[in-house]
């Protein structure tokens, strides 16, 4: 939905699920599913009327519960119906390696959700020693990135991992890893220069203009109690989790008349924020394709791309796996969502597990 020229897309929200009538995997290079997610379009049309409902829809109550963990009474029949059409990675797991034996895999994993648990201050979403362990360990064995929304000094100064790939401000700002890894199994200096070298700032001629915006945009918020801007380099982000749901309707207000003036800037929904960021055609799927192809990768029939990712904003890279027809798709999800994601995983504990025993399974 457009509102005042800027699209709104709903993050949370939770909708009935129309992805095939049972799970498929590998899924169809192009089918129903792929027209029915096409880009951020069809979600908005989803929308209720106006950036308040939107925000409040980014709110689901209803959690998901796997069969392993019924309780009596739970309303089973929606989450089975889920869950088979996006079944658990750690429970198809055989499935998941038995689809990339003999295939390069290159993991790709988001932060906030997927490896840091949600917290109310942004500022502590701190990664566990176990989990940056387990991320380790993925990297020695296959080329990993972390793709995030936000900037990519903040979400590497949380993952401290240097021999990563990292794609910040929601891809719009790619490096290569700064230290060697395991996974260049011919550690020649050429190769590891060409590694290092890795580079992609697609919208920074944004750059003074997010500066301004923020700047506007950080007094404003001062008067919500709770709204927080947070500088994502190419995106802002303006957080609600901690502001009274009644003041909401004047939060959504006041982003949107300052950016009435910021017609090349869009604006989209992630959990209980809202993210602002330059309209270019570049997203997380963008930035998957690009590192495939630094990678050299990218017409190659044997690699295996794993995206792991909770966010709407994940769902680019998703649709980039199934129009490839390559990889698999993990959703980081207590609830059940509209998705591309091939499989899911119910929180980062979870991908902890599931990293583990990729490794484990490899070596
Ligand atoms: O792509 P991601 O790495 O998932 O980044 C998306 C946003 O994540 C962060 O916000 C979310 O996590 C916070 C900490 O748990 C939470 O307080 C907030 O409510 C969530 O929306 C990050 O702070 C944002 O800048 C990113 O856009």
């Amino acid at each position: 939905m457009t509102q005042h020229g800027v699209v709104v897309v709903p993050e949370d929200t939770v909708v009935g699920v129309a992805v095939g009538r049972h799970f498929s995997f590998p899924p169809p290079r192009t089918g129903d599913s792929c027209k029915m997610l096409a880009g951020h379009i069809d979600l908005s049309a989803t929308m209720i009327g106006s950036w308040l409902d939107s925000m409040k829809a980014s709110s689901p109550r209803h959690k998901l519960v796997a069969p392993r963990v019924a309780a009596a009474g739970d309303d089973m029949e929606h989450d089975d119906d889920w869950m088979e059409k996006h079944p658990s990675a750690l429970g198809e797991f055989e499935t998941l390696a038995a689809a990339a034996s003999g295939k390069q895999i290159v993991m790709f994993l988001d932060y906030d959700g997927t490896l840091s648990p949600i917290v109310e201050d942004p500022d502590s979403a701190i990664m566990t020693d176990e989990m940056r362990d387990a991320v380790r360990a993925v990297a020695e064995q296959f080329p990993t990135a972390i793709v995030s929304g936000r900037g990519r000094d903040k979400v590497f100064n949380f993952v401290r991992l240097a021999e990563l790939y990292y794609a910040g401000s929601h891809g719009m700002d790619i490096q290569g890893p700064t230290a060697y890894s395991n996974h260049l199994h011919t550690p020649n200096k050429e190769e590891e220069d060409q590694t290092r070298s890795v580079l992609c700032q697609p919208a920074s001629e944004f750059l003074p203009m997010i500066g301004e915006l923020h700047d506007l945009l950080v007094p404003k918020m001062a008067s919500i109690p709770g709204a927080k801007v947070e500088n994502n380099k190419f995106c802002l982000s303006v957080h609600f989790r901690c502001v009274d749901e009644k003041k909401w309707g004047a939060l959504a207000d006041q982003v949107r008349s300052v950016l009435r003036d910021y017609p090349r800037l869009r604006l989209t929904q992630g959990r209980k924020v809202l993210e602002i960021r330059p309209a270019i055609k570049w997203d997380k799927g963008r930035a998957l394709e690009f590192l495939l192809g630094a990678l050299g990768f990218a017409d190659r029939a044997d690699v295996f791309p794993i995206y792991i990712g909770d966010d709407r904003t994940d769902e680019d890279a998703f649709k980039v796996l199934r129009n490839r027809g390559q990889g698999a798709g993990i959703l980081v999800t207590r609830f059940p969502k509209e998705t591309l994601a091939s499989f899911s995983l119910r929180e980062p504990a979870e991908v902890k597990d599931f990293l583990r025993k990729l490794v484990m399974y490899k070596s």
